[in-house]
């Protein structure tokens, strides 16, 4: 069964405002390098994206957690599916994720990577909904705040598919 998706951010409106973002992390971290953490798999094209824009150095690593499984409606229970390869410890890090909804999947992280002692912690996302808040998360750069509404593409993925539409889209349930 294939759903009815429509634009709601376009590609243009996509990359230039993920070129704003970029040139505001690269003028916040200057002189500092930071340590990107993808959360996979919905935060990898934004982060391939927004690294490209930054103009300081740049390390990576990857970290996968799920709530969502193949639902729009989160379960509740965060799970760590991969952790990081690399400690945090003295590291800028800047955490980059696709979307905040409920907030849950990102105060959990947050409160385990905190605890990982990083010279600072900081948080990045594409989209945030936070209409939808039960957990309260600090957000330190949004590209877009979004309605209350399914969104997929630019990694969002609903049921696995979808993520490499190049714009967000809302699935017409
Ligand atoms: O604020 P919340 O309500 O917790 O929702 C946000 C989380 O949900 C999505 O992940 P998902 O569990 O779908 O995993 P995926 O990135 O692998 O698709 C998204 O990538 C965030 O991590
Ligand atoms: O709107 C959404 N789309 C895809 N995945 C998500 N995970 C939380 N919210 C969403």
């Amino acid at each position: 069964m294939s759903e009815k998706v429509h634009v709601l951010l376009s590609e243009e409106e996509v990359e230039k405002r993920i070129r704003e973002i970029g040139e505001q992390i690269s003028r916040d971290y200057e002189g500092r390098s930071v340590h990107l953490i993808c959360v996979l798999k919905g935060g990898v094209f934004f982060t391939c994206e927004l690294a490209k824009r930054l103009k300081i150095p740049v390390s990576l690593d990857f970290m996968s957690v799920s709530s969502y499984g193949d639902d729009t409606k989160s379960s509740g229970v965060v799970r760590i599916v991969k952790d990081l390869d690399e400690p945090l410890e003295g590291k800028d890090v800047l955490i980059v994720e696709d979307i905040i909804d409920s907030g849950r999947t990102l105060s959990y992280l947050m409160e385990v990577l905190r605890q990982r002692g990083p010279k600072s912690l900081k948080l990045c996302t594409l989209l945030d909904k936070p209409e939808r808040r039960v957990r309260d998360v600090q957000v330190d750069y949004v590209c877009f705040n979004i309605p209350d509404e399914f969104v997929v593409g630019y990694g969002l993925d609903y049921a696995q598919k979808y993520r490499n539409l190049p714009y967000i889209g809302v699935v017409e349930l």
